[in-house]
């Protein structure tokens, strides 16, 4: 690991330019574009075939993009006849744009040309390498010579649309920008916007790739706000980004660059691309979302949406990727289990007018996700919380406040054991094995009630206790449960005391039954519980009772 191999490879720009750090947040969305057919599909393993890019590209339309980069069609008989289907069987929809890419050389502008044959609303990107490291390696030309094949590029564009296609607006990258010296990428780009003169009725689009990201985001947001600053021609400039992802921040290049100016955003869905791929435009789009400001894209059935991106590029999505993987909305640790279970409780309550649930970053059914499925899983870092939220939103229980606890740690212990997730099935097998229908030691066959004079309630209860007989005790007490249980602890020298009993009606899993829930103490403190379920709500208790001195 000889880092003394490496040095900065980016330039700051002429002079600082930061105007950028001014501002905290974006107020409307960029345009997007999706460079998925062209950027993406060139760094697959495998291309995409035709039929796939087809569905692709109407994949594309629907989640909203109103410009796309269909290909590259001078590249492959695949990327030509692609361009050519979309065209002839009137498969674009008449807000979108289709893109396509050239290099700045002559016969492969022709053919992209050729390939354009009757589209209506066309962006021809034209590019060429102005970096450093490619003036130097690659194209072993100076700056005068590069600038060159800029402008000869733009000026074939001009000559070929003014000859035919006037409605066709332009496109040019310096490729390598990041890579580049922002004043040398400055005169190269507005050589080449005095060659298209843009207007306001056909702007020019100057992108800024940062083809290999070279440096911290704010540097790249420096050089961004530079050019914005000084390109000729400006108000009739869509200033365009085009961040990759080789540093992992190409979001934060995305965002910084946009508020250092930038109209425009170049990227992919789920990141796809070149290397480590593009800048993720569900992320980006996302992040505006979750604070209040209209992506202009539809993203609310993210599922379909990675189910179909994975069949048609053969990439997978990773778990943790922002707002799509399959974890993102998971909280299987105990103290965000509690805070999510209150805050959805607050709202509630509440019904606010924003979200502001603890530990979700949007509210996950706007996507398509579910709270049930993804949101509280219970594994062995999970507590009382998470388990009562389970047993509450899947079976109707709402345990009381001790008893969600002994169950939360029974759950704890399970999921500890078997080395495994406890899906809610598991989690309410386990409530019911644990605090349901206990018989033994103590058996209870039949109780009768009295009323007394006295208000009190006198309980003949028939028990027995481990192998002994059955027998009738009578004993009073201030309700029904407060009567069974003293006989019962007559008839067979128990000591406790009875403290907690909580009922209600089971309203989802049946609309006949109630539940009971009894906790009783032990005069060390420990409690033990029981839960019983009965169309009678006498009954459910001293069921609950029962187990409840079974389960000491
Ligand atoms: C950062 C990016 O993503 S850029 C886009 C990259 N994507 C692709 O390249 C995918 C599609 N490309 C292709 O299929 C092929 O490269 C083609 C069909 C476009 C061209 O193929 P070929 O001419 O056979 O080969 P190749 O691309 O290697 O050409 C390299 C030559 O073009 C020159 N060149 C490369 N890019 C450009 C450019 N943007 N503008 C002008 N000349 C260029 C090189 O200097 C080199 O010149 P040389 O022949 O004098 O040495
Ligand atoms: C063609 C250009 C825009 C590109 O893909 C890049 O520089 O990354
Ligand atoms: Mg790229």
């Amino acid at each position: 690991m000889n880092y003394k191999k490496y040095q900065k490879q980016y330039f700051m720009p002429p002079v600082p330019c930061y105007d950028w750090v001014k501002k905290d947040s974006i107020d409307h969305a960029p345009v997007w574009c999706s460079v998925d057919l062209r950027d993406g599909n060139q760094a697959l393993v495998i291309p995409m075939d035709l039929d796939t890019k087809i569905e692709f590209f109407k994949l594309l339309c629907r989640v909203g993009f109103k410009e796309i980069e269909v290909g590259f069609p001078a590249a492959s008989e695949t990327e030509y006849v692609f361009l050519r289907r979309l065209i002839e069987e009137n498969l674009i929809p008449d807000d979108v744009t289709v893109q396509v890419l050239t290099q700045a050389r002559e016969h492969i502008i022709r053919k992209t040309f050729q390939a354009l044959e009757g589209c209506k609303n066309a962006i021809v990107h034209v590019y060429n390498s102005t970096s450093f490291a490619q003036r130097q390696q690659v194209f072993k030309k100076d700056r005068e010579e590069i600038k060159k094949i800029a402008v000869e590029g733009a000026e074939l564009l001009q000559k070929l649309t003014e000859e035919e296609h006037e409605s066709y607006r332009f496109e040019y990258s310096p490729e390598s920008f990041t890579g580049t010296e922002p004043e040398y990428a400055l005169e190269v780009c507005n050589a080449v916007l005095d060659v298209w003169k843009p207007t306001a009725d056909r702007k020019a689009i100057i992108n800024l790739p940062s083809t290999v990201e070279l440096s911290m985001p704010h540097v790249y947001a420096s050089q961004v706000e530079y050019m914005s600053k000084n390109l000729k021609y400006r108000d009739n400039v869509v200033l365009s980004l085009h961040p990759h992802n080789d540093r992992g921040c190409g979001v934060s290049d995305a965002e910084l660059g946009v508020l250092a100016g930038a109209d425009r955003v170049e990227g992919t869905l789920f990141g796809n691309g070149e290397r480590t791929g593009n800048v993720d435009i569900i992320t980006l789009a996302m992040n505006l979302y979750m604070q209040g400001v209209n992506p202009e894209m539809n993203f609310d059935n993210m599922k379909d949406l990675v189910d179909r991106y994975e069949e048609y590029t053969g990439m997978q999505v990773g778990p943790r990727t922002p707002y799509c993987g399959s974890l993102v909305f998971a909280a299987f640790s105990g103290s965000h289990q509690d805070a999510i279970a209150k805050g959805m409780h607050w709202r509630e309550e509440h019904d606010p007018d924003h979200w502001t649930v603890p530990y979700l970053p949007i509210d996950p059914t706007d996507i398509g996700r579910s709270y049930d499925a993804d949101v509280i899983r219970i594994n062995s870092q999970s507590g009382k919380g998470g388990v009562g939220y389970v047993l509450e939103t899947h079976y109707d229980l709402i345990l009381p406040k001790k008893m969600r606890e002994a169950m939360g740690y029974a759950a704890k212990d399970l999921s500890d054991h078997l080395h495994k997730e406890l899906k809610p099935d598991e989690i309410f097998s386990l409530f019911k094995q644990t605090f349901e229908d206990k018989d033994s030691p103590l058996t209870v066959n039949g109780v009768h009630f009295r009323q007394l004079d006295s208000g009190r309630i006198e309980a003949s209860v028939n028990s027995r206790y481990g192998d002994g007989e059955f027998s009738v005790t009578k004993a009073e007490g201030n309700g029904r449960l407060d009567a069974v249980s003293n006989a019962l602890k007559k008839a067979h020298g128990l000591d406790y005391t009875l403290t907690t009993y909580q009922e209600h009606a089971l309203t989802k899993s049946s609309s006949s039954n109630a539940i009971a829930y009894v906790g009783i103490q032990e005069k060390d403190g420990t409690m033990s519980w029981g839960a019983a379920v009965d169309p009678d709500i006498i009954r459910a208790s001293i069921d609950a009772l029962v187990t409840a001195v079974n389960n000491r």
